[in-house]
Order: structure tokens, then C-alpha cells, then sequence
């Protein structure tokens, strides 16, 4: 039978039919962070229960630690914050699994952390309760998102109860434009096919302009899929994936490497194997993109106008009417940083934007590298330099002002045009007006104090 690279990650892990459509699969790596990780660890530890394997757990702190240089990063600003930092840590010594915590060098947002650890890698199965762990696929592996009870389970088991979804082949093919990034891709699918259109199925991304992306582009693509109601996604790892693994802390090595690209070389779709769904997309249609509601499938081109039949509700919490453009609306806010757009290459196209610029007068501008790793990248190639002189705060890792859970906010109504991934209501605090774009992008705003293109800046110090 022709299979797909998810039939065969899918089929490679099941070990039992779990009954009522379900399988059992095993897990190779499962993530936990102090939001959600924590409290599966303390449940299980009161339970009376022992983990099957401690050294395929690993904890990471990065959802409400602070991310002002300088200070105590327990000291969350959330009511309550400090506890699901200090509970995670102690629930995870306690348990003996790997602790990456505020004062190591590898710690970051758990979806970011782990690539560039190798604790993520082609093939392997890996669960987080954290719906953006889909972003872990653009390496080939079977990552998804779970809840903090599922947490529990595998960690007393190793395995886990899941029904194995229907199937979306999206095939994008073609040169992405000039200024055009993963993330306009992803937004323009969304907004195209709607938040629904992955119908909770599998997605495979495919085509030569997912060839063509970096690895860290891929990691962008794979990161919205649960943005668009995907189960998860995946990408055929290729030779810019093992690229990227090599020689990374948990990577393999020597025997073991060349074992692991064995199976590595088997990971593809087989030609004629069948999707359930399918989607074409020609990269030379997608436009830098930003999201003008409170969804992300309320995205369009950045000279585009809002639709006339837009959402009443979003409009009226972001401030905005139907028939109008969005240029131009002065922002308030910046944000660069998290599990999207926290890496070093969104780091260094924010920076471009940014060199020998400054932040606009009123706007708050904050950059916030996706893990230390990202941070030390980054100064060493003088970025630190170029954001802090252009007028943005420079934070410790995490996931920031991506969540409100950290409790660090804009004041309410104020525009803030951010590279992550949600702009609920809400979202990055009360009242905050999300606008989801890419790194350039957001540089180019804050520099303009409005939303703009990076080549509206021409010319502009
Ligand atoms: C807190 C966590 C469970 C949540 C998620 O699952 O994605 C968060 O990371 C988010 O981005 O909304
Ligand atoms: S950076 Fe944002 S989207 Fe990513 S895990 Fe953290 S809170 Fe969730």
C-alpha cells in the first residue's frame, strides 16, 4: 500500500488498537513547560505514580518567567505566576527528568528549545500540552499538542491513547516574493481556507517552495498549523534538515547517526499514496500579509482594505471599519519574539529593518529572543546593538508578551503589531489590539509609529 510520511511516523509508533478507533502510540520525547507541565507533574507525583522514563521527559520554563534583563526571572507579573514556575521546577527535580531552567543556557520557548537541541528529530514521536508543539513536524517528527492529564499518562506509561486523523496534502510551489516570509504564507492560507480549513487533519506541506525554505521557515509554516484547525503537520525531512540536527546536544552521533539516516531516508510520501484533502497554493500569490481581526484567519495583504462583510465584533474591539485600509493606523505597541517568530533569522530581519533606524515616539517596542541560544546568536552577530539603539527593549527568553500569562501587557486599546501567532481578544492583555505580521514588518511600524512596509521606510531615518 502507498503510504504517506504521516501514515508511516503514525504506524511506526502504534503499538495496540486501543479500541473505539483509537491506537496506542508510543512517545519518544515529551515536553512540558511550567503553564501546563508543572501541574501534570504534581498530579502524578500525587498520585503515588513513577515515570516510565524520566530521561525522555524534559521541562522548560518559558511561559511566565519574566523577560526583564536584570531582574528575578521568577518574580512573575501575574497573579499567582510564581507558583507554576516554582512548582515545575520542584515537581521536575523531584522526578529526575532534564530541567532546562531560567539560569541555563539552552533555556527558551519550549518549541524553539527543542529543535535547536535535538530533542526534536525526524521520526521521533513527541507530545507537549502545548498546541503549538505541530511546529516540531517541520523536522519530519509526529508532534502534537495534548492536555496536561494526557501529560501524566505518558509520562506513568510512555504511550498514549490517540485517534489517528484524516489527511491534507498542502502543496505549495514556486517562488515566495521578494520580502515574503513563512509566516505571510501561513497567514494567507489561513485567511484563504479559514481558521477551520485544516479540518483537525494531519497536513503534509510540500511543493518546491517548502524545498526551498529554511529549516527555521518551516519550523514558522508548521508552528501556525494549529492555527488552521490542523492536528499537526509535517515535512519530509531532506537534506537541510539533517543539516540542521547535526551535532546538536541530544542529536545522534557517529553509529547511531548513520543508523538514525537510514530510517531518516525512508521518511517521504510515497508517490500515488492518497490525502483526504488537498490544497494548492502558488507562491508568487502570497503578499506580505497582517491580520486586521481578532483571528488569524482575519489576515490580508498589508494595501489591502477590510473586507465589507468583515466580523461587527472584531472590528469593533480592534477600533476599526469595514472598506478601510490599514496602513497608516498609528500603532502604539511592537512585538518581536515567540515560538513563530522568535529565531534568529526573524531576529536578523527585524534587525535589518532596524539598522541605523529608531522606534517612533509613544511606541513600546520590545524584542524578545526565542532561547538563550537565539539571544547569544544574536549578539554576537550585533543585533542586541541594533534593536536597543533603534529604541526596543531586549528581553530574556520566553514567550513574553506573545500570552498574557506572563502578566506583562500594552494598556488597553493600544495597537500593537506583533510577530507571533494569536490575536485574540485579549490575547496580549486586556483590551490590546493584536495585529499578527511578520518580524519586518513589525520592525518597519515601530520605526513609522504606523503600520507599514519595510520599503515604505525608503528614504526614512
Ligand atoms: C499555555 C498553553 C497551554 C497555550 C497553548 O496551548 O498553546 C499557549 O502556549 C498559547 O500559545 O496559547
Ligand atoms: S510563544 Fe506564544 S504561542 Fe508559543 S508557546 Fe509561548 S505562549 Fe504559546
Amino acid at each position: 500500500m502507498k503510504e504517506t510520511l504521516f501514515d508511516k511516523l503514525w504506524q511506526y509508533h502504534r503499538v495496540a488498537d486501543a479500541g473505539d478507533g483509537y491506537d496506542l502510540l508510543a512517545i519518544d520525547r515529551l515536553l512540558l513547560h511550567e503553564r501546563t507541565g508543572g501541574v501534570a507533574l504534581k498530579e502524578l507525583a500525587a498520585r503515588g505514580l513513577k515515570l516510565k522514563d524520566p530521561n525522555r521527559v524534559f521541562a522548560i520554563m518559558d511561559h511566565i518567567v519574566s523577560f526583564r534583563a536584570g531582574r528575578n526571572r521568577d518574580e512573575a507579573r501575574s497573579p499567582g505566576g510564581e507558583v507554576f514556575i516554582t512548582q515545575t521546577r520542584e515537581k521536575a527535580l523531584e522526578a529526575g527528568i532534564h530541567l532546562i531552567d531560567t539560569d541555563s543556557s539552552h533555556q527558551g520557548i519550549v518549541h524553539v528549545v527543542a529543535p535547536e537541541m535535538g530533542i526534536a528529530l525526524p521520526g521521533l514521536s513527541m507530545v507537549c500540552p502545548d498546541s503549538h508543539t505541530c511546529s516540531l513536524g517541520a523536522l519530519g517528527a509526529l508532534a502534537w499538542g495534548i492536555g496536561s492529564s494526557e501529560a501524566e499518562h505518558v509520562m506513568a506509561t510512555g504511550a498514549i491513547r490517540a485517534k489517528k486523523p484524516k489527511q491534507m496534502r498542502v502543496r505549495v510551489s514556486g517562488d515566495l516574493p521578494v520580502g515574503v516570509s513563512a509566516k505571510d504564507l501561513a497567514l494567507y492560507m489561513i485567511s484563504k481556507y479559514g481558521a477551520a480549513g485544516g479540518q483537525r487533519s494531519a497536513i503534509e506541506f510540500c511543493g518546491s517552495t517548502i524545498e526551498n525554505m529554511s529549516v527555521e521557515g518551516r519550523l514558522t509554516l508548521c508552528n501556525l498549523a494549529v492555527e488552521f484547525a490542523a492536528f499537526t503537520a509535517v515535512i519530509a525531512p531532506d537534506q537541510k534538515t539533517y543539516d540542521y540536527v547535526a551535532g546538536k546536544s541530544f542529536s545522534p552521533d557517529g553509529k547511531n547517526l548513520s543508523d538514525a539516516l537510514k530510517r531518516w531516508d525512508g521518511l517521504f510520501t510515497d508517490s500515488e499514496a492518497e490525502f483526504d484533502f488537498a490544497i494548492e497554493i502558488k507562491a508568487e500569490s502570497v503578499l506580505p500579509q497582517i491580520s486586521w481581526g481578532t483571528s488569524p484567519e482575519h489576515s490580508f495583504a498589508l494595501n489591502d482594505t477590510i473586507p465589507e462583510a468583515a466580523d461587527q465584533r472584531a472590528l469593533d474591539y480592534m477600533g476599526l471599519k469595514a472598506g478601510q485600509g490599514i496602513v497608516g493606523k498609528p500603532i502604539g505597541g511592537a512585538f518581536v519574539g515567540s515560538c513563530t517568530n522568535g529565531r534568529l533569522s526573524d531576529l536578523s530581519a527585524a534587525a535589518e529593518v532596524l539598522k541605523g533606524r529608531k522606534v517612533a515616539e509613544g511606541v513600546r517596542a520590545v524584542c524578545v529572543p526565542g532561547s538563550k541560544a537565539v539571544k547569544a546568536e544574536a549578539e554576537k552577530l550585533g543585533y542586541d546593538k541594533i534593536f536597543k539603539a533603534a529604541g526596543f527593549e531586549w528581553g530574556e527568553p520566553g514567550c513574553a508578551m506573545c500570552f498574557y500569562a506572563g502578566g506583562e501587557t500594552f494598556a488597553p486599546k493600544t495597537r500593537v503589531v506583533s510577530s507571533t501567532n494569536r490575536n485574540f481578544e485579549g490575547r496580549q492583555g486586556p483590551g490590546v489590539r493584536t495585529h499578527l505580521t511578520s518580524p519586518a514588518v513589525v520592525a518597519a511600524s515601530a520605526v513609522a509609529g504606523a503600520i507599514c512596509a519595510p520599503s515604505d521606510l525608503d528614504g526614512r531615518g
